[in-house]
C-alpha cells in the first residue's frame, strides 16, 4: 500500500532539509513550489488566466509572470479579494499536476511511499484532494529561524520576522499535524529522527502491500 504523507514546516525551519533526506532514503517527493512555478511558466496553463485575471501589468516584454508585481498586488495590494482570485485560479492546476504525479509514484511502486511537501498546507489541508497518512510538521523557535534567515539568505531581522508573520501561525500547522520535527536539535539528531520515520513508513507500506 502507498504511504502518503504531507509535509510543511515554518519558514526556514528546515522542511526542504527534511525533504532532501527523504529523497535519499527513497521517498517520492511531490514539491508544491516546483508545481506552482510550472503552471506560471511562459506556456503553462495558469498564465493566459492571470493575465486575464490580473490584467497585461502581470507579464513582462519577453512574456515571462512578473513575479514582483503580482506578489505586491496579492500580498499588500489594497484589493484584499487578489490573493483569493490568485489561488482560484492556480491551486487547481497545481493539485492536477500533483495528482498526476502522486498517480504515476504509485503506478511505479504500489508500496511507494509519497510526500506531499506544502509549504502552505495548513491553510489549504481542506482543499487539497489526498487523505494523507501522516502529516508532519518541521519546527524549530522563531527566533532560531530569523537567527538563519539573516544568515544564510541576506535577510535583515525585520524583513525575516515580516516573513514569518506572513505565514499561519506555528498553532495551525501543530493542530493538523500528528508529528512534530523539531530541527532546532543538532542537524544529525534531526536526520536520525528523519530516518527513524522513514523506516516505520516503508515497512507500513510494505506490511499493508
Ligand atoms: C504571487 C507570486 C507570483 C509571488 O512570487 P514570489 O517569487 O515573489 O514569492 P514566492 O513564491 O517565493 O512566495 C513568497 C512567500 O509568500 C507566501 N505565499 C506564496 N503563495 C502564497 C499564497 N497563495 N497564499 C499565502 N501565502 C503565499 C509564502 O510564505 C512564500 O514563502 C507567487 O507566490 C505565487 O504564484 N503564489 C501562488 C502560488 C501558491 O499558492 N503556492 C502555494 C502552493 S499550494
Ligand atoms: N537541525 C538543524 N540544525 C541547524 N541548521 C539547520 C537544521 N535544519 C536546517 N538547518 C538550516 O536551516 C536553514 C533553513 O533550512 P531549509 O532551507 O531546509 O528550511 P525550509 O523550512 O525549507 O525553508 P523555506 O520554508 O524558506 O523553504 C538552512 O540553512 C539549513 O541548512
Amino acid at each position: 500500500m502507498v504511504i502518503r504523507i504531507g509535509l510543511t514546516g515554518g519558514i526556514a525551519a528546515g522542511k526542504s532539509t527534511v525533504a532532501s533526506r527523504l529523497r535519499e532514503l527513497g521517498a517520492t517527493i511531490i514539491d508544491y513550489d516546483v508545481l506552482a512555478r510550472q503552471i506560471v511558466e511562459p506556456g503553462g496553463e495558469a498564465l493566459p488566466r492571470i493575465v486575464e485575471a490580473f490584467g497585461p501589468s502581470a507579464v513582462d516584454a519577453a512574456g515571462r509572470l512578473n513575479r514582483a508585481w503580482l506578489a505586491q498586488r496579492v500580498f499588500s495590494g489594497p484589493d484584499r479579494q487578489a490573493l483569493e482570485r490568485l489561488d482560484a485560479i492556480e491551486h487547481p492546476l497545481i493539485y492536477a499536476k500533483a495528482q498526476q504525479a502522486d498517480a504515476e509514484a504509485a503506478s511505479q511502486d504500489d508500496t511507494a511511499v509519497i510526500v506531499h511537501d506544502i509549504p502552505l498546507l495548513a491553510d489549504v489541508i481542506d482543499d487539497v484532494p489526498f487523505t494523507f497518512d501522516h502529516v508532519v510538521t518541521v519546527e524549530a523557535p522563531q527566533q532560531v529561524r530569523i537567527e538563519r534567515m539573516i544568515r544564510t539568505r541576506g535577510m535583515s531581522g525585520t524583513q525575516a520576522k515580516a516573513r514569518i508573520d506572513s505565514q499561519s501561525p506555528q498553532a495551525a500547522r501543530l493542530a493538523i499535524a500528528d508529528i512534530v520535527v523539531d530541527s532546532d536539535t543538532d542537524r544529525a539528531s534531526m536526520l536520525a529522527r528523519v530516518d527513524r520515520l522513514y523506516a516505520q513508513w516503508s515497512a507500513q507500506a510494505r506490511h499493508d502491500a
